[in-house]
């Protein structure tokens, strides 16, 4: 089955829902499947085939025999918690030659997960596009969401050379730009560059709370805030997987922070120039 005849999304949020969204423009057949009758009526409103499925196999879902016979490939789009056995209830019932990929914000447990209930014949390529927020939900999903970012593809050496340059066109076409690299490597660099800021807004508008429980404060701030904070908005339950599924690279990074700020801190009380300034200009030229 080519991946130009069918396409189904599973999850029609942010993400789940952007994909779908980009792949309809494309002129590829799109069928989306979530569990929520709300975001499945948005779905359907904007002319996606939708049915309702619950991968965690509750009541008033949609058989699944008979729904991925003619798809090609599927993208999955639901908490990282939930996908490898979301790979194990459907992938017995996608047609040999599909492929499975993912969204998922980590990729070592899930590639390893996956390949050990994959069935012959069907291909898995992680996948995580490097675009988003921190809102959720198929009312914020756009299908320009991934213009211009980069998307990880995360293949391992049992991947088929022609199923991941199918991903990396199939990537391209949706406007971002393909990354290879293998699992650890991307929950290495995403544990910097996207999990641990996440950790670190967090941590700092709880801190202000805690000191402000008033919050009227928060009329008075200006574009650091902002900047530092937006993020402080995420949805909760994605992250409480990506943070555990990621400890072993996150927490690290924790230590190596905690280390940073007791520089800083000691700099300050101390009223130590030097230190203080050779920590932002360290920041700054790393930046550039
Ligand atoms: N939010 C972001 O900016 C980014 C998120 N990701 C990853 O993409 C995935 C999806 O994230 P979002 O779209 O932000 O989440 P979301 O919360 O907006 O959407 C998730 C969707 O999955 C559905 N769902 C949840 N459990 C389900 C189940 N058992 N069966 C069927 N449907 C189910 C929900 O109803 C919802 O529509 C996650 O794995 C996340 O780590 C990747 C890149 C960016
Ligand atoms: O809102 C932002 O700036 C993000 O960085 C969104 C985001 C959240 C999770 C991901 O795995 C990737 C991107």
């Amino acid at each position: 089955m080519a991946i130009k005849d069918s396409a189904a999304v599973i999850g029609l949020g942010l993400i789940g829902g952007s994909i779908a969204k980009a792949l309809k423009k494309m002129g590829i057949k799109v069928m989306g499947l979530d569990s929520d009758e709300q975001t499945l009526a948005m779905a359907k409103s904007e002319g996606i085939e939708t049915h309702c499925f619950n991968t965690q196999g509750m009541a008033g879902e949609t058989a699944i025999p008979d729904i991925f016979s003619h798809t090609g490939i599927i993208f999955l789009c639901v908490p990282v918690s939930f996908i490898s056995s979301t790979v194990k209830l459907i992938a017995n019932h996608v047609p040999r030659g599909a492929i499975i990929t993912d969204t998922g914000s980590v990729k070592k447990v899930i590639v390893r997960d996956v390949e050990a209930v994959l069935p012959d014949g069907v291909s898995f390529v992680g996948g995580h596009p490097m675009a988003g927020s921190e809102r959720s939900g198929f009312g914020w999903a756009r299908e320009d969401m991934f213009y211009g970012a980069p998307y990880i593809l995360t293949p391992t050496p049992g991947t088929d050379a022609e199923i991941l340059w199918t991903m990396v066109k199939l990537v391209r076409d949706l406007g971002a730009k393909p990354i290879i690299m293998s699992p650890e490597e991307h929950d290495r660099v995403v544990a910097a560059v996207s999990h641990l800021p996440q950790i670190i807004s967090t941590t700092l508008v709880n801190a202000v709370a805690e000191v402000h429980p008033e919050g009227s404060v928060m009329d008075l701030a200006g574009g650091g805030w902002r900047d530092t904070t937006r993020i402080a908005g995420s949805n909760a339950v994605m992250w409480k997987d990506i943070l555990i599924s990621n400890k072993d690279e996150i927490l690290p990074l924790i230590s190596a922070f905690k280390e940073q700020l007791s520089v800083l801190e000691s700099a300050i009380k101390s009223s130590d120039e030097a230190v203080i300034k050779g920590r932002f200009q360290n920041a700054k030229a790393y930046k550039k």
